[in-house]
């Protein structure tokens, strides 16, 4: 078998489209969207993400205001600009870059945000909405891993899907959506022994490790979906997943590569819900 490529860009330009039209409609009534975004530091691929982050907002009409704090700002000071664009009424959307530097208590500043505003879908009332079903911001990798298995029309309820990784931005909440969805979840982490024979049950694998290419040939099963979210980089300083892709993809059923699977999709969904954050505010005004 040889695997269909999931096209992350693809589906991404797709709904990018939608929201543009939604954005326009958003303005004319006088809510323009606006995402704001704090960068704590200058780690240099935190800076390239959050460039991206902007120019995609930008490309779809939307407003993007961008925060530089430097590496030692006291963390008091960063709270205080959080309170600041809580209040503030052209932005629907804050995202604070993840890492923070050790000295910020990640915590702290999550539960900051007000949770009609944290698009990332950090919050902790925001995670807990999403573990009970109930509407509310997605956590934007999650999210976008589910819209490409809509996308491609692959069934999720009663299959085994198996999560590597249990972060509480992508693994976790990965296998929570996925569990709403019906299907039956394994949660895989560094403690885990022998991971091949639970990856190899898969019928759903989802890799949110950060370790290049580690999942090769022999954790897959045959026809499996191999969603990729791990961004690493290799020997020679490329790109590339936690997913050996070489080897994967003769295997799987559906994968998804990197660069432009994954990533650009996590993009894509803070956009939707920084739009939904907009219209939030709208039907709240009629
Ligand atoms: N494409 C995208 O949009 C995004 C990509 N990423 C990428 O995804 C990857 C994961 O990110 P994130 O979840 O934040 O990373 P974390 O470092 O927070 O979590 C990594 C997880 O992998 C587990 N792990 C580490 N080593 C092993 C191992 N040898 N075997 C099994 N499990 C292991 C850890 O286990 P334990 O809990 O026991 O320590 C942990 O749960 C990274 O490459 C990151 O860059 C992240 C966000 C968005
Ligand atoms: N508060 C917060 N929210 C986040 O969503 C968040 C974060 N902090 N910290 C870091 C991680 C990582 N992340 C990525 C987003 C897009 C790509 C992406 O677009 N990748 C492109 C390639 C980019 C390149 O060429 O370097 C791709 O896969 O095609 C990657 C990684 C969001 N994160």
């Amino acid at each position: 078998m040889t695997a269909k490529i999931i096209d992350g860009k693809e589906i991404s330009a797709k709904i990018r489209k939608e929201l543009e039209q939604e954005v326009s409609a958003l303005t004319e009534a006088g809510i323009k969207p606006g995402l704001a975004v704090i960068l704590v530091g200058n780690n240099q691929a935190s800076r390239t993400y959050v460039t991206s982050k902007q120019k995609s907002c930008k490309a779809i009409g939307m407003k993007s205001l961008l925060i530089e704090l430097p590496e030692d700002v006291e963390e008091q000071i960063l709270l205080n600009k959080i309170a600041e664009l809580n209040s503030q009424n052209d932005i629907h959307g804050i995202l604070v870059q993840l890492p923070l530097p050790p000295h910020i208590s990640e915590e702290k500043v999550i539960e900051t945000i007000s949770p009609s505003k944290d698009v990332d879908g950090f919050h902790p009332v925001n995670i807990g909405k999403m573990m009970t079903g109930q509407d509310t911001f997605l956590p934007c990798t999650p999210f976008g891993v589910m819209q490409m298995l809509k996308h491609e029309q692959i069934a999720v309820a009663g299959k085994h899907a198996v999560i590597v990784g249990r972060s509480n931005i992508v693994g976790k909440p990965a296998g929570q959506l996925l569990l709403n969805e019906n299907a039956t979840v394994t949660y895989c982490h560094s403690k885990t022994p022998d991971l091949a024979t639970f990856t190899k049950k898969a019928d759903i694998l989802v890799a949110a490790v950060g370790r290049a290419k580690m999942i090769t040939a022999d954790y897959i099963k045959d026809g499996a979906v191999v969603i990729d979210v791990g961004m690493n980089r290799d020997e020679n300083g490329k790109l590339c997943g936690d997913v050996d892709f070489e080897q994967a993809a003769p295997k799987a059923g559906f994968i998804t590569p990197v660069p432009g699977g994954v990533g650009p999709m996590t993009i894509t969904m803070l956009l939707y819900n920084t739009v939904k954050s907009a219209k939030n505010v709208l039907n709240n005004r009629n």
